[in-house]
């Protein structure tokens, strides 16, 4: 495959018959853009976090607190991105985080960024709580990379035909997220009194389940009301603890994933309950706010897990170089959130497209200016803090 970074000259071409793109190339104004033409309600459910924003910002002050230390003379001129995560080989070490609830950016919603997703190799992480239905979703995607993100709720049948649907439906590694038993104080969204669910949004794969509709009184179409709540009250579980991993362990024969780990300790119970793989995720800074920032956890989790389990990394990855410190800290591969939101907000599946290949661009250019071939090269050796 060509370099990510072609798209650096496939842009500086298309200006010769003067083209520019549509988006910035640089991803930390995607926002703003996105404040600007979306509505308020939307766009503040994605861009905001939890409680004062301290922990959003820490994401980015922890990895800004790291600088990168280039070296010279290394032969960078044959370079590749591609690794290997639980088994399958990637082109690149990304992934697109589960966003729930994503038809609030966008009337194609998931299945335009599954579309983008494939359309690239990376690999679509659907939400529990997503807009569109996984089956349609898996549909959108021919036979692309996927996986399937848990809200680990309540009733047990619902899990468990969650989990026979995602795997009819090609979903290969289970992500199940552990952060989110509740959601946390938001401000920005209650001073909207703005909350997804209540317009129905983010309910497509309850709705459609048999184990769902089966704790009805009375279905969806004709109690929509009802429904919602029957949702709001099972979406989440903070009941759960680690022997409870086991149900999951048995139900899902593929790799499993933690998402949500911060402290190292939790990290070895992953690996002792026969877990794959962790994500170091304070969920972009939307659940406690006050929390350490993610950066700030990934050493010392991969530290402890590196070398039993894969470790995985989100919140605050905006550019290139914030990559490329993700992985030298210990990370195999990082998600996305937010910027990917903006993306099909402002542009459907080409604006996603736009925001992977950007980040992509920008990985490889970091990485070869930096004197490596490819995320086998990065170490904690190539950083210092600021
Ligand atoms: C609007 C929105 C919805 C989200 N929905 C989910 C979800 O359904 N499941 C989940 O595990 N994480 C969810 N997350 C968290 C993301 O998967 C990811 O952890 C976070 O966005 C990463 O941080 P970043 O936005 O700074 O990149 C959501 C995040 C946002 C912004
Ligand atoms: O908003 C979120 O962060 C989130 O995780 C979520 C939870 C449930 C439905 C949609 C999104």
């Amino acid at each position: 495959m060509a370099n990510w970074s072609d798209f650096q000259y496939e842009i500086y071409l298309n200006g010769l018959t003067g083209a520019v793109p549509r988006l910035p190339a640089d991803l930390t104004r995607l926002g703003e853009m996105a404040e600007r033409r979306l509505g308020p309600g939307p766009v503040g459910y994605v861009a905001g976090s939890a409680g004062s924003g301290a922990t959003e910002r820490a994401n980015r002050e922890a990895l800004d607190r790291w600088r990168i230390v280039p070296r010279m003379l290394r032969d960078v001129s044959r370079r590749d991105l591609s690794v290997e995560v639980l088994g399958r080989e990637l082109p690149a070490p990304l992934a697109l985080a589960p966003i729930g609830v994503l038809s609030i950016m966008h009337p194609e919603a998931e299945k335009a960024a599954a579309r983008a997703a494939a359309a690239r190799g990376v690999p679509f992480i659907l939400s529990s709580a997503s807009s569109t239905p996984m089956e349609e979703v898996a549909a959108a995607m021919g036979d692309a990379e996927r996986w399937f993100q848990l809200y680990w709720g309540r009733d047990r049948e619902v899990t468990r035909s969650f989990l026979s649907r995602a795997k009819a439906a090609g979903f290969g590694v289970l992500v199940v997220t552990l952060d989110t038993p509740m959601l946390a104080w938001r401000p920005r969204d209650l001073d909207q009194a703005y909350l997804p669910f209540l317009y129905g949004v983010g309910t497509a794969n309850y709705f459609t389940d048999p184990a769902f509709q089966a704790g009805l009184a009375r279905p969806v179409h004709e109690d929509m009301n009802a429904a919602v709540l029957h949702f709001s009250a099972n979406f989440g579980d903070p009941g759960k603890t680690w022997p409870d991993l086991a149900e999951l362990r048995e139900q899902w024969d593929g790799p499993i994933v933690l998402k949500g780990v911060l402290h190292p300790d939790d990290a070895r119970r992953a690996a002792d309950a026969g877990m794959d793989g962790v994500v170091v995720s304070n969920h972009g800074g939307r659940q406690v706010n006050g929390s350490i920032g993610a950066a700030d956890a990934l050493p010392g989790v991969a530290e402890a897990v590196g070398d039993r389990l894969t470790v995985l990394f989100d919140s605050g990855i905006r550019t290139g170089d914030d990559v490329v410190k993700a992985l030298a800290l210990g990370a195999r591969a990082v998600l996305l959130g937010r910027p990917y939101a903006y993306g099909l907000g402002l542009d459907g599946q080409a604006g996603v497209e736009h925001v992977i290949r950007c980040l992509l661009a920008e990985t490889d250019l970091t990485l070869a200016l930096s004197g490596c071939s490819g995320p086998a090269d990065l170490h904690p050796d190539l950083l210092v803090r600021a």
